[in-house]
């Protein structure tokens, strides 16, 4: 058995010398045919991806482009302003970054930035919180940087608390490529009015990264901000790390994005081979849809054996979840497809949820994540005669893999060298590659997500109706109406309305009078 489980891993370890990076799906249940029978569907899948990266119109629905690739190495770009834009726009915030931390572009009084506050959600927020967590080093960062990425006005507070003092010499980023997220609208308002309170003009302090004449884009151009930096239409949110919604952040507070880039047009040249035996992404692609029979039944755990890639699953969950998670496929026909992510770092885990994974529903394929680097200092201290943290770090990726294949719970492994700019590079373009491949293997378009859209209109609709409510209550000033009847005088759901009343009732918006029978819906509510 032994012996078989070591010619099987010899056969399915993949190692990338120039990446320097090693892939082994050895622990997954495939059979020995599997690849042969997957390479015309793998052949068609590369195949659509030379065609997305020659600039076909890969994103169907929305009539787009489909760019990421070109962002880290323009020569692939195929127009030549499309090659200037991505040049240049490098350039700008190179250039930026440089100034901010010279300080010839410095607050108005002529403070130097040392703060860096970054406004966005989704796409707009999650490449800059992985890369901050990821390469970040506390004390040593050209700025800090603190996120704005949700409408909470007690999580903006919370923010805000941590930049008392220093709004003087804080950056704002506002980062949408539509320019028309709410979430973010609020977020860059609640902060214009956090400097306006501190008697700070904002302008001068604010940076637009949006698409060209998008909302934010003209506020930005009417209120004269510091700078703004494009986002173009053929780069999706999800995979806008590597323009500048990534890159600018990343800069500004010290990272080296040059090898950011490197690392991930390093993986592109290696995954853009058609070869699948020797391809990662391919090979990944082909794992996942092996694992989830192509119809994402099983879930994926992603375990990195790192600190530093906490929020890597995160990251991915939003990349392989919203490009994979589509109703109907190429042909329009309803698919229901996907492939759930979750996950955290290991051996974190182990102390929670990895129970379930080794005893309880079979439901998932892990994907552990190796670090071969222990830590930046040279030397780590013993715990034990001989073994360091480290080595206990590795036994519990080691034992745990084995603890699973015990019980027929399939895993990956991704071994990498470090948790550096040039790793972390590599790492987003391999999961962007393996992502769209694994599109391909199941005939979806990775790259709209028309889903989105229905609670942000049911959004604006509860939006509306708290208006008519307030309206209704103001126009009766001291009457009590429980929530049925006010709905009822101003057209709209009682469910909702009682949901919006409560609310108002928690933040002293409206009065609430509990009903004597103690039944919750026969409370009232007054202006
Ligand atoms: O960058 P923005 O246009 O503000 O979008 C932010 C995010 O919100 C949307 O709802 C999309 O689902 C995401 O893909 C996007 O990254």
């Amino acid at each position: 058995m032994s012996n078989n489980t070591w010619q099987r891993f010899k056969k399915y370890f993949l190692h990338n010398a120039t990446l320097g990076l090693s892939l082994d799906i050895s622990r997954m249940p495939f059979p020995d045919d599997f690849l042969a029978k997957m390479e015309p569907a793998a052949q068609r899948a590369f195949a659509d991806m030379a065609a997305l990266e020659k600039g076909a119109i890969a994103n169907p629905d929305e009539k787009r482009m489909v760019g990421h690739y070109w962002l880290r190495n323009a020569t692939l770009a195929p127009t030549p302003e499309l090659r200037d834009a991505i040049v240049t726009t490098l350039a700008s915030i190179k250039d930026f970054a440089a100034k901010v931390h010279s300080g010839a572009i410095a607050a108005p009084g002529g403070a130097k930035f040392t703060q860096l506050l970054v406004v966005g959600i989704g796409g707009s927020a999650l490449g800059p919180q992985l890369v901050n967590h990821a390469l970040g080093r506390p004390g040593a960062d050209k700025m800090t940087i603190h996120f704005f990425d949700n409408t909470d006005p007690d999580g903006i507070d919370y923010v805000l608390a941590a930049l008392a003092g220093k709004l003087v010499e804080t950056l704002v980023v506002v980062i949408s490529k539509s320019g028309g997220t709410v979430e973010t609208r609020n977020g860059q308002i609640e902060a214009a009015a956090a400097f306006r309170a501190a008697g700070l003009d904002y302008t001068k302090h604010f940076v637009a990264v949006t698409g060209a004449d998008s909302k934010l884009d003209k506020t930005a151009v009417a209120d004269r901000w510091l700078a703004r930096f494009p986002m173009w239409d053929w780069v999706g949110g999800r995979t806008s790390e590597l323009c500048a919604v990534g890159l600018l952040p990343a800069a500004l507070q010290g990272i080296d994005i040059q090898a950011m880039l490197d690392g991930a047009a390093a993986m592109d040249a290696v995954t853009r081979q058609p070869v699948t035996a020797r391809n990662p992404a391919a090979l990944l692609a082909l794992m996942w849809h092996h694992a989830t029979r192509g119809r994402g039944e099983k879930d994926m755990v992603i375990l990195p054996y790192k600190d530093r890639l906490l929020l890597f699953s995160r990251y991915l969950q939003q990349l392989v979840m919203e490009s994979l998670g589509k109703e109907l496929d190429l042909q329009g026909h309803v698919v229901n497809q996907g492939i759930a992510v979750y996950g955290n770092k290991g051996s974190t885990d182990q102390h929670a949820y990895v129970q379930q994974l080794r005893e309880g529903v079979n439901n998932f394929f892990v994907t552990f994540i190796e670090v071969l680097k222990d830590r930046s200092a040279a030397a780590s201290l013993e715990v034990e005669p001989g073994i360091t943290a480290g080595d206990y770090l590795q036994g519990f990726y080691l034992g745990t893999r084995d603890a699973l294949s015990e019980k027929d719970r399939p895993s990956i492994t991704l071994t990498v060298p470090d948790v550096s700019p040039r790793t972390l590079g590599m790492l987003i373009a391999l999961y962007e590659r393996a992502t769209g491949l694994y599109a391909s293997l199941v005939g979806i378009n990775a790259y709209h997500q028309p889903g989105v859209e229905a609670g942000k209109k049911a959004a604006g609709g509860v939006i509306a109706l708290k208006q008519k409510l307030t309206a209704a209550l103001a126009a009766a000033p001291g009457k009590p109406f429980t929530a049925e009847s006010l709905a009822a005088q101003a057209g709209g759901s009682p469910e909702l309305a009682f949901k919006i009343l409560e609310h108002l009732a928690a933040n002293g918006a409206v009065k609430k009078n509990a009903a004597a029978s103690g039944n919750i819906f026969e409370a009232t509510y007054s202006a």
